[in-house]
């Protein structure tokens, strides 16, 4: 679907205003070989280039969500699909599943899984060495300057060793890895913790910068620092019950 802007001059150009969702129906998990539900029915639905929180207490089952939507288990039943609309806000095709290529996960104290010695090492790790094709090694060359770029690691030398930057970079180069492959959407579990406040509220800048770019799930006890760049949050209740509720902060 397709608007158009008459300027001034009589000049005039299109805007499309198609969107997409992320959109989770239902959702259960139960985890092989237990009788137990870790997920109840959770549904909800995230519009591009937003931020999504979700927050409640330890043990409710919210890294539990992300593990699912990051493809490393399957529901047990429900769907996770992206939802394209036209700008009449109406589904404009079928909803496709979300394939976990085109998503990317930043773990709790991510730092602590680098494994090389240089910023260029680890974030070039798992690349294609011999056998990539030169298309997706340009793609890759592209990726990695637009991801530096966009988390703000230019000031920093790539032969830099990982382990000697302070705590807010070591942050940017994991999000780095991940930015790398374009994700369409990215998830961050406890992006702020075991920082200190300046570095705190530079991740919480970053974030804000890249929802502008693509869209971000977050689960988080820090409710009080994200709460300004939030777009719409969640409650898991114990049980693995997920409500819509504003932050309560
Ligand atoms: N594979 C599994 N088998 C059985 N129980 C599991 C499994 N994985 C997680 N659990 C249990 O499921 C519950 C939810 O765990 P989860 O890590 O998703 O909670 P959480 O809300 O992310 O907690 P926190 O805020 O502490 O990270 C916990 O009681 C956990 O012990």
């Amino acid at each position: 679907m397709e608007g158009r802007f008459n300027l001034r001059r009589k000049q005039s150009f299109k805007v499309s205003c198609d969107y997409s969702c992320l959109e989770v129906k239902g959702v259960c998990y139960q985890p092989p070989g237990t009788q137990q539900n870790l997920l109840n029915k959770v549904s909800f639905s995230l519009k591009e280039k937003s931020l999504g929180l979700i927050f409640g207490q330890s043990g409710s089952g919210k890294t539990t969500l992300l593990q699912l939507l990051a493809g490393l288990s399957k529901p047990t039943s429900g769907s996770i699909n992206i939802q394209k609309y036209g700008n009449d806000r109406k589904p404009n095709e079928s909803p496709q599943p979300l394939v976990p290529e085109k998503v990317g996960i930043v773990f709790q104290f991510p730092e602590r899984y680098f494994l090389a010695d240089t910023v260029l090492e680890e974030v070039t790790f798992g690349w294609p060495r011999q056998s990539g094709s030169i298309q997706l090694k340009e793609k890759l060359a592209w990726g990695l300057h637009s991801a530096i770029n966009s988390v703000g690691l230019t000031g920093i030398s790539l032969d830099e060793n990982p382990h000697a930057l302070s705590g807010g970079y070591k942050r940017r180069l994991a999000l780095a890895i991940q930015l790398v492959q374009v994700p369409d959407l990215l998830i961050l579990d406890e992006p702020l913790a075991g920082l200190d406040w300046k570095a705190r509220a530079d991740v919480v800048k970053l974030l804000k910068h890249l929802k502008k770019e693509l869209t971000l799930l977050i689960v988080s006890h820090d409710l009080k620092e994200l709460s300004s760049i939030v777009d719409c949050s969640w409650r898991m209740e114990m049980g693995g019950v997920l409500k819509e509720e504003a932050l309560p902060v």
